[in-house]
């Protein structure tokens, strides 16, 4: 039936009419107080359209200029909250940590088979219990258990990258994947095809691409999606989903299996199941179940986040050559060109710290962090923040605040260092989030980005790469979008820095 020009009005008003009393009605539900201010969008939808859901930050940064640090925007149905300021995100997310301490509910969680994963868990007990074995196992002390085996997995990406380094990329791979799997199970990882990382890896794409907060909110505004038969049409989400489900079920079991039959044979080494299984007693299936999830979390939140951050550095590295130029200077001052460098030289390398600082502010891998959820409603500097609110907190606007980081587009270690070339304080941006949710792995991610930084540093030079009538081919940066940001695959040339540190490749000690 075509509506007539006149039933098309009486239509149009009867709409304006009905969200006019939806926003009085929200209005009187906040006492009068305001929301942060943010773009108007459609009714229904909201802002939808407006927000790249590629690079959701760029988006949410333009709006930061347009509307201030705080900023709320409707997206299908859910009040966004985006914090674009670290104190502001320090103020709620760290002072106030019991309202802003909740994830978001998204529907895809359950449907891919991932609500097992600490980062997804909502704000209570399953949670706490979580956090208390991330604590017990991963603190800064017992993180430092592990800076042998890290150094020693590095050893092995430093010899991998001198024999083939036009598969840097997947030697960063295999690193993260090592040091991840050695320090959770103890396990020593097949360089090719090895059967638990192989699933993980497939595991982390088939979630990544469903997870952001946008994409889940499709799912969320039309949960008829999620009955879609998956021989539908259209169904790929949904038997993507199953896969997704059937692979977390084994990744779940098998390794943990692999550490409880190194225990019965008497082979088992230390790491953080090794320890976690140890504690518990005999019949306590919750805790049992949770030491499980705990250990295949570690993969998916650390694999792709440290392999990233070891793009950026080598992309900067080649980008800015002055800056390698430096790092290797003070290296070589320092260290010598008898030894590798090991962390007890970390101290007196401040240049090379501020590489490391740089590497984490110029390029965050987690752009916006993971979605913080209020469990009720707040008020802030005179704006109402609602209950269920998402949070989003946008590392990649905070990195590059003109104020706190002037032309925050390029890479200079110098941002953090005092006149006189020693550290500064208080120039390390936040690249591991915020209050409770905040990451725990940051202290196993810092000491394997620092000994892979430094030891590529002392040993290789990162050049453009020549083509074939010997002219520099030049780098454009370009990154992948989603829930994590890596350096799309750029061309370059890792060669050895000298014979002295080809030696030391080859012939180093693995350091335990
Ligand atoms: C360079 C490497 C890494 C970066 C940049 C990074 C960054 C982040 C960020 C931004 C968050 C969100 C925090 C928030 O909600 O405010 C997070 C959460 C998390 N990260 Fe990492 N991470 C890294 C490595 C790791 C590693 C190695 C692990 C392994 C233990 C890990 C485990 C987690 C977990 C379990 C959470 C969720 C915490 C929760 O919800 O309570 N991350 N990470």
């Amino acid at each position: 039936m075509a509506l007539s020009s006149d039933n098309f009005t009486h239509f149009s008003c009867a709409i304006c009419f009905v969200a006019l009393l939806y926003a009085c009605r929200n209005r009187i539900l906040r006492g009068g107080v305001p929301l942060p201010p943010g773009p108007r969008g459609l009714p229904l939808i909201g802002s939808v359209f407006d927000v790249n859901l590629a690079e959701p930050w760029l988006t949410y940064e333009e709006w930061g200029k347009q509307y201030g640090d705080i900023v709320h925007a409707k997206l299908l149905g859910m009040d966004l909250i985006i914090l674009n300021s670290e104190r502001i995100a320090r103020e709620l997310l760290e002072q106030r940590s019991t309202i802003y301490s909740d994830r978001p509910h998204i529907p895809t969680n359950k449907l891919f088979g991932m609500d097992f994963n600490t980062g997804l868990l909502p704000y209570g007990s399953e949670w706490r219990l979580h956090r208390k074995m991330f604590r017990t196992s991963l603190n800064k002390e017992a993180a430092a258990t592990y800076k042998l085996l890290e150094m020693r997995k590095v050893r092995q990406l430093l010899r991998n990258l001198a024999s083939s380094p036009e598969e840097y990329s997947k030697h960063f791979n295999t690193l993260s994947a090592a040091i991840i799997m050695a320090v959770t199970y103890g396990y020593d990882v097949i360089p090719r095809n090895d059967p638990f990382v192989s699933k993980l890896v497939r595991l982390l794409s088939l979630f990544l691409d469903a997870l952001t907060p946008e994409r889940a909110a499709l799912i969320g505004a039309i949960p008829l999606l999620s009955y879609i038969p998956s021989w539908f049409p259209g169904g790929r989400y949904k038997q993507r989903a199953k896969e997704c489900r059937t692979l977390a079920r084994d990744i779940l079991d098998e390794p943990v299996n692999y550490v409880k039959g190194c225990i019965d044979t008497g082979t088992a080494t230390k790491s953080m199941v090794y320890d976690l299984i140890r504690g518990l007693s005999g019949n306590d299936q919750d805790h049992y179940d949770a030491v499980k999830a705990v250990a295949a979390t570690v993969y998916l939140g650390g694999a792709e986040t440290t392999h990233a951050t070891l793009l950026v550095f080598l992309l900067a590295m080649v980008l800015y050559p002055e800056v390698q130029t430096k790092a290797q200077e003070e290296i070589d001052r320092v260290v010598g060109s008898d030894r590798l460098p090991d962390f007890n030289d970390r101290p007196s390398l401040p240049y090379v710290e501020g590489v490391l600082l740089e590497t984490f502010r110029w390029h965050p891998v987690a752009p916006m962090g993971l979605p913080h959820m209020t469990t009720r409603s707040d008020v802030f500097a005179g704006m109402y923040v609602p209950k269920g609110a998402i949070i989003l907190t946008n590392l990649w606007a905070m990195a590059h605040d003109e104020r706190r980081f002037p032309e925050p587009l390029t890479f200079s270690p110098e941002r953090h260092l005092t006149p006189s070339g020693d550290l500064a304080k208080g120039t390390a941006c936040n690249a591991f989030g915020f209050g409770r949710r905040y990451c725990p792995g940051k202290f196993v991610a810092d000491q394997s980005v620092w000994a892979t930084i430094v030891s590529i540093l002392a040993t290789l030079r990162i050049e453009r790469a020549n083509d074939r009538c010997g002219n520099h081919i030049d780098v454009i940066p370009e990154f992948t979008s989603g829930l994590s940001s890596r350096p799309k695959p750029f061309r370059c040339s890792i060669k050895v820095r000298s014979a002295a540190a080809e030696q030391l490749i080859f012939t180093s000690y693995d350091g335990d």
